[in-house]
């Protein structure tokens, strides 16, 4: 079973659009939740463009089930999750201006720092998970780290999926097969859509959860969130 956690980040910036509070991010959450999310995302960035530091907290007792929260580990982030104790973190390499998350860890190159984040996440009981790209000796070091998961980074499927599937999903149902057997859970996100997602859950083995933002939130806006989840749903379904 693959689990569909809901990002809400551009939930967030049409409520900040106003300063205001509409639409309420706790409501949405506990909507996605009651339409069939398995997990909520958030993504607080430095500059509060979305998500803000306040609703991670304001976020913590009212979801009931997987609270992810994405980011740079910065003193600041950290002591967010530490505190909040989420279900999972994950960690991601983004600059504090970054438009997006565009790529996944070097994972060698930064194997002290994540091995240290690693150890003091899990003396919060928090599950850690590293976002990375397909490359196989990087996977294989996120599992030195001690990390429970990894993140795949899919927009290089996404932009591909059009022209060549096959060709866009194998180097992820690689780095799946070489994640689990390095014992590593496999989740996934960035650019997943409607479109492509089904066939990504057919391939690519030992998917954990997707974590998807952007495009869902755009359908919702055509579909309404209860048939929009409910068709992310079904692109998962065994
Ligand atoms: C790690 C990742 O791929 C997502 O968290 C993505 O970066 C969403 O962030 P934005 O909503 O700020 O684009
Ligand atoms: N981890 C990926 C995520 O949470 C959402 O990414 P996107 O669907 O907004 O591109």
């Amino acid at each position: 079973m693959t689990n569909l956690s809901v990002n809400i980040n551009k939930v967030a910036t049409l409520r900040n659009a106003r300063g205001e509070n509409v639409p309420n991010i706790l409501q949405v959450a506990t909507d996605c939740e009651l339409f069939g999310a398995d997990g909520i995302t958030v993504h607080p960035r430095p500059d509060e463009r979305h998500i803000k530091k306040a609703d991670v907290f304001d976020l913590r007792p009212i979801i009931k089930t997987e609270f992810n929260i994405e980011g740079f580990p910065s003193e600041d982030f950290v002591k967010l999750v530490t505190i909040v104790k989420p279900s999972q973190v994950t960690l991601v390499p983004d600059a504090p201006d970054a438009l997006t998350s565009s790529a996944g860890w070097d994972v060698p190159a930064n194997i002290e720092l994540l091995s240290d984040l690693v150890e003091i996440f899990h003396s919060a009981g928090v599950r850690t998970s590293i976002f990375v790209g397909t490359d196989i000796e990087n996977i294989k070091a996120a599992a030195r780290t001690g990390a429970d998961r990894i993140e795949l980074y899919t927009k290089p499927y996404a932009d591909l999926y059009e022209s060549s599937r096959e060709k866009a999903v194998k180097p992820f149902i690689e780095a799946s097969i070489a994640a689990h057997k390095a014992g590593l859970g496999v989740n996934a996100g960035h650019d997943l859509s409607l479109k492509n997602l089904e066939f990504f859950h057919k391939n690519v083995p030992f998917l954990n959860e997707v974590s998807i933002g952007h495009a869902l939130i755009c359908d919702a806006l055509y579909l309404g969130l209860k048939e929009t989840i409910c068709r992310y749903k079904e692109c998962l379904a065994d």
